[in-house]
């Protein structure tokens, strides 16, 4: 099977990058575009075998499967290069949010589906978002997630669910490393601890949260109930978050939202007859 990617950009690369060091592919089985040379040239340099391809024709005309990893913008032009060259067979999968189904089914005679990754795939961990268009079958379902499970779980979600879904799984990272680096930068202040020891600290303990939450079981209720002590130190660190945190996860999810339906209001005039 060949597959191919269009835009080895950040995510592009993070996922060809995964696929072949988990093993789910071989180098020779990837044929790839990007609008600047230099950042495919890298990936094919570190994976020899890996297909450089002149246009997004010529990966759209050779790959069974289809990522399409631009931004959400750039995704019209990408459609127009590759309609003729698509057939009804191959299977074209978007890796971004705004970009909706129905955008895709109306320029393209193929089948379509998203996969919305994250960054935590590039540890073989994390989820991949999967939403599926009308033409994919039950075969098309199993051989996507199939390839997809080398490097995360798939999780199916309805479509009107990409945005908030997205916002855990792959914009998650970055608000958790945020969290993460005011709470030592506060401790490098407040105590002169070593902001190295600090880090490895936190990421231990991330980890570990992580793991407890997923193989071990635990609630996320269950796991502060454990931790809590009564009358201990924990109990007071609690209660002083939960008495200042006050809205700002409403407020977080209003903003992400409000910028996702921007962004479809543009790509709908984009895509618009
Ligand atoms: N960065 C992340 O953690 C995640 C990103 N995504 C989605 O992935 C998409 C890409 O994001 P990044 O990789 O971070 O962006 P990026 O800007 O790093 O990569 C985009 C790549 O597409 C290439 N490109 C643009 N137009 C092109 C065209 N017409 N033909 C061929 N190549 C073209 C650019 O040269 C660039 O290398 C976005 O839509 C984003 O929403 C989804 C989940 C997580
Ligand atoms: O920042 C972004 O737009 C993308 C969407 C999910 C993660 N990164």
């Amino acid at each position: 099977m060949k597959v191919g990617f269009i835009g080895t950009g950040t995510m592009g690369s993070i996922l060809i990058d995964a696929f072949i060091r988990s093993g789910a592919l071989e180098p020779q089985q990837i044929v790839a575009s990007n609008r600047t040379k230099p950042k495919l040239q890298q990936l094919s340099n570190c994976y020899p075998g890996l297909k450089i391809a002149c246009d997004n024709i010529e990966v759209a005309s050779s790959s069974q499967i289809l990522f399409i990893c631009v931004k959400p913008l750039e995704f019209k032009k990408v459609i127009d290069d590759i309609r003729s060259a698509v057939t009804n067979e191959q299977i074209v999968i978007s890796i971004t949010s705004p970009v909706q189904i129905k955008h895709l089914e109306s320029r393209l005679s193929c089948k379509i589906a998203k996969v919305i990754p994250s960054i935590t795939n590039s540890a073989r961990s994390g989820a991949s978002l999967c939403i599926y268009g009308s033409r994919i079958t039950r075969e098309d379902r199993l051989l996507i997630e199939q390839l997809i499970s080398h490097i995360s779980t798939p999780i199916v979600v309805r479509e009107t669910h990409t945005r908030i879904t997205s916002d855990i799984s792959s914009c998650g990272p970055a608000f958790l490393a945020f969290f993460l680096e005011k709470w030592i930068d506060a401790a490098v202040e407040m105590t002169g601890i070593e902001r190295s020891s600090a880090s490895f600290l936190a990421a231990e303990m991330l980890l570990g949260t992580g793991k407890l939450l997923t193989e071990g079981g635990y609630s996320l209720e269950e796991l502060q109930r454990r931790v809590t002590v009564p009358g201990g130190i924990t109990a007071e660190g609690l209660s002083l978050l939960s008495n200042n945190i006050g809205d700002v996860f409403h407020q977080l999810i209003r903003v992400t939202h409000d910028k996702y339906e921007e962004d479809i209001v543009k790509i709908n005039d984009l895509f618009s007859p």
